[in-house]
């Protein structure tokens, strides 16, 4: 299937490395995982073009810096309106590298473009301090300084989004930056340099650097020039590269895997917590990091729960993510797919009832059915392991100590959702709950305003909202004496 662009320019097949477009004779294919087809091919560059990149990000920095933070701003803000001129575009990219339905894919288009916009005017807002002096002769000043040049490895789940949540507060900042995408999903991450370029960023401010991972992230975690490590992913390769960047010291943003309980309380609006299972579960073919990734409902709600849920579930359209009506696109690739089949027959081997789906839809492409499993304990392997699929798995629970219990074993800590409309309760469980972001009676808590993050292995640092611009700021005294006359 051909891609039909506005602009076809936009689909560029080189890396981009100090304002310049880089091909390579070695190239990797990127497919279409709704076809398995070979969309195009990217340069396959290794360290050597990541020293290009460090270098050119170097070379730029003094004089990104020096530009003052409207100036910064102004650039961010003409950056984010062309994502929005050419939203349709990029969603097209999005959906054939990536799979998402293209509502979504515009959807994220959106969000993306709103990090740029958020921190174009957060650049004016990096305040320091005056400090009252510690004696009659000082004086204290803190200035925030931006942190230099920045590494940032993202993943291809959200392959706009996951690289404006951090070029935005990074380029505000008056950082330089060296990007490496997802080898699944790089032309959504070149066609964002494109509009970048196009946007007056200078030559060296932004790079992206294509190619198999090892290669260049061996460079960008030990490179000394490289002040700053901005890794989203998975928590086993973020624990990793942020092992392997204390070397040299980096500063160090983690936003890693989830393992997101869904709570449901007896006395919860059933209909609210259905919509939200639906919104929280199945956005992405359940591929976000902030999935419900297992749910707990309470005995007395139980039943009816279950029994809408699945009427819901059943309702699904799965296919390509151009397809008008479809809901759920495929997975990004085989080895997704296994993970969710594996975690299926787990769930129905320990007891589990089959309400909707539980299979592969045959056929091109990874397409896994949207799928529904109740009454499956909690030893279950998707209760203990991030599935990133389209399964809801039910545990039912009786009190809500229990419920609590359940939700924080596990090493992970980014989100969890709890639906009542006890007050008291509603305090209760999100104090007690060990995670980053809480969704309270809603199955979507994603926004540039607030700050996205976990605690525990999901990870530390924030993205978004205000908080994000100090991931790239470094802070400085200035203790002055000065003589009383
Ligand atoms: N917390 C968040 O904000 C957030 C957002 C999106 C995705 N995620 C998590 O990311 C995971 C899915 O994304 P993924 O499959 O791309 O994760 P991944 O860890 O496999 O890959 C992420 C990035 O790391 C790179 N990478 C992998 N091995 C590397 C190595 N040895 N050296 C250098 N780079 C390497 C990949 O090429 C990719 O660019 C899920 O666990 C999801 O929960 C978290
Ligand atoms: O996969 C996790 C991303 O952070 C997606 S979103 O921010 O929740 O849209």
């Amino acid at each position: 299937m051909s891609l039909t662009l506005d602009r076809p320019d936009l689909l560029r097949q080189q890396a981009y490395i100090d304002g310049a477009w880089l091909g390579a004779e070695a190239v990797m294919p990127v497919e279409d995982p709704a076809t398995g087809e070979m969309i195009g091919s990217v340069p396959a560059l290794d360290g050597t073009h990541a020293e290009q990149a460090v270098a050119a990000a170097q070379a730029a920095l003094a004089a990104w810096r020096a530009r003052t933070a409207g100036e910064r701003g102004a650039i961010l803000h003409r950056w984010s309106d062309l994502m929005r001129t050419h939203q349709e575009d990029l969603a097209r990219i999005m959906t054939r590298e990536q799979g998402k339905p293209l509502a979504e894919a515009r959807g994220e288009v959106a969000y993306a473009a709103s990090f740029l916009t958020w921190f174009a005017e957060e650049a004016r807002r990096s305040y320091g301090d005056v400090i009252p002096g510690h004696g009659a002769d000082k004086r204290l000043m803190v200035t925030r300084e931006p942190i230099g040049v920045v590494a940032a490895i993202t993943p291809w789940n959200f392959p706009l989004a996951m690289i404006t949540r951090k070029a935005g507060p990074a380029l505000a900042a008056g950082c330089t930056m060296i990007v490496k995408p997802s080898e699944l999903t790089p032309f959504s991450a070149l066609a964002l340099a494109l509009l970048a370029e196009e946007a007056g960023v200078p030559a060296g401010v932004l790079n992206i650097v294509t190619g198999p991972a090892r290669g260049i992230g061996d460079v960008l975690v030990s490179h000394p020039a490289i002040a700053k490590l901005s890794f989203t992913g998975s928590t086993a390769v973020g624990k990793m590269l942020a092992g392997r960047a204390m070397d040299t010291v980096k500063r160090v943003s983690l936003e890693l895997g989830g393992n997101a309980p869904f709570l449901v309380f007896d006395d919860a609006d059933v209909d609210a917590a259905v919509d939200g299972a639906i919104a929280s579960k199945f956005r992405n073919a359940g591929q976000t990091c902030v999935c419900a990734n297992r749910f707990l409902v309470q005995a007395g709600i139980y039943d009816a729960f279950v029994s809408k849920l699945a009427e819901r579930v059943k309702a699904l359209r799965v296919g390509n993510g151009f397809a008008q009506s479809v809901e759920v696109g495929p997975l990004i690739n085989a080895a997704a797919l296994e993970k969710v089949t594996r975690h299926v027959v787990d769930a129905l081997a320990r007891g589990g009832r089959l309400l909707a789906g539980g299979n592969v839809v045959e056929g091109a492409g990874q397409f896994y059915a949207p799928t529904l499993i109740a009454d499956v304990p909690a030893s279950a392997l998707f209760c203990r392991e991030e599935t990133f699929g389209p399964l809801a798995g039910i545990v039912r629970f009786e009190t809500e100590a229990e419920a609590v219990a359940m939700a924080n074993e596990t090493r992970s800590g980014l989100a969890a959702y709890l639906f009542t409309r006890d007050l008291s309760r509603s305090y209760r469980v999100s104090e007690a709950l060990e995670y980053g972001m809480i969704g309270l009676n809603t199955g979507l808590i994603s926004t540039e305003v607030a700050p996205f993050g976990g605690v525990k292995e999901s990870g530390f640092g924030r993205e978004g909202s205000r908080y994000g611009m100090d991931e790239y700021l470094n802070m400085k005294l200035v203790c002055t004496a000065v003589s009383l006359g």
